[in-house]
């Protein structure tokens, strides 16, 4: 990859991240203490189209960043470009203040990469490949003990290639840790793994964290966000579409909470809606829609809207109109996944 590729150093973007880059490889994690990874206005074409388009991104030291996004929204190529695959058209990126590509040598001991299709070679043993990849660095951690705790001594002697999806993954993450990086990059961690192995990830991931690593994982499974991210991006075509914290996207400015009822399926919402009345300026629904009902499986009903007590008094007073005694009626805050569908919309791409 040319070095004339790279974008140039911004000294102002520099400075917020704490890079002391007169000599790359002198630059420490402490100095890094606020932002591990920044990036600016990323921007990535391929064959002339823009698919990360003015992308920024933030993460820190000692806190996990989920970054999401429906298929296509650009997010493995904005981690490639992290990591240093490839390089940006645009904007700026820079990883413990260094650029991933000019800065490739000195990056390499200190972050990790977790690619979501392994990237391994695949004619070596699993654990024999781990031993490997530990031997390169200074101060890696014990092999014997990550092996144990991500259950690879189940296939120790099995070649890469004979490994299923999940144990492939379990590997392909132990070998991103096993050199104890500042910086880690997980592409959909637990894609395929049983939920043993997911709970393994998760509670290595919070490990890290504790550690003061600063963990950037893409992902399809909102529990995954909601468990884990300290800081969620969401990312739809090629920009940064919402951020903030699992709490501050779910509770929003407007708040808008649900009302689930289980009843007798096939409920006509219609009335309801309207006894409920249009969702107040002050308080507008993220989709714009005001108050939203949807019978999401059969005589399972989710009203999103503006929930207060008049709200859940009116939910009971219709269905009590109609004779319907429901088996529940519980309140609740959005979700991660109702905010990620309200602002990506619902359709497949
Ligand atoms: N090497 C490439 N050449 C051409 N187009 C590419 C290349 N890599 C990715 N793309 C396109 O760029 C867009 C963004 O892809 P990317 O893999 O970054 O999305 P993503 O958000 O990670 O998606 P997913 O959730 O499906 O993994 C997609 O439309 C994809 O087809």
């Amino acid at each position: 990859m040319p070095l004339s590729d790279a974008p140039a150093i911004d000294p102002a973007q520099a400075a917020t991240a704490g890079a002391t880059t007169a000599s790359p490889a002198g630059a420490t994690a402490s100095s890094h203490r606020e932002v591990a990874v920044e990036v600016r206005g990323l921007v990535k074409r391929y064959d002339g189209r823009a698919v990360v388009d003015g992308l920024d991104l933030v993460a820190r030291p000692g806190a996990v960043t989920a970054v999401l996004g429906p298929n296509g929204a650009g997010k493995t190529t904005t981690i490639e470009c992290c990591e240093g695959l490839r390089s940006p058209d645009g904007g700026t990126v820079r990883v413990l203040g260094l650029d991933p590509v000019a800065d490739a040598r000195a990056l390499r001991p200190r972050v990790g990469v977790m690619l979501q299709d392994g990237g391994l070679p695949t004619g070596v043993r699993a654990l024999e490949l781990l031993r490997h990849v530990a031997a390169m660095y200074a101060a890696p951690r014990p092999v014997d003990e990550l092996a144990e705790r991500l259950g690879l001594h189940g296939f120790a002697r099995t070649t890469v290639r004979r490994l299923s999806g999940g144990q492939r993954q379990r590997v392909a993450l132990a070998a991103a840790v096993v050199g104890r990086p500042d910086v880690v990059f997980l592409d959909e961690p637990s894609a395929g793994m049983d939920p043993q192995s997911r709970r393994a990830v998760w509670d290595l991931v919070r490990e890290l964290r504790a550690d003061g690593v600063a963990i950037v994982l893409t992902t399809h499974l909102m529990d995954e966000a909601a468990d884990l991210a300290d800081h969620v991006h969401i990312v739809d075509h090629g920009h940064l579409i919402a951020s903030g914290s699992v709490r501050e996207l779910t509770d929003g400015d407007a708040g808008p909470g649900t009302v689930r009822i289980e009843a007798a399926p096939g409920l006509d919402l219609t009335d309801l809606l309207t006894t409920l009345g249009p969702t107040p300026p002050q308080s507008p629904h993220p989709s714009g829609e005001g108050w939203v009902g949807t019978e999401s499986e059969a005589g399972v009903y989710t009203v999103t809207g503006p929930v207060d007590a008049a709200a859940l008094a009116a939910v009971t007073a219709w269905l009590a109109d109609r004779g319907v005694l429901a088996r529940s009626v519980t309140t609740g805050r959005r979700t991660l996944e109702d905010v990620f569908l309200d602002l990506t919309g619902r359709n497949l791409r």
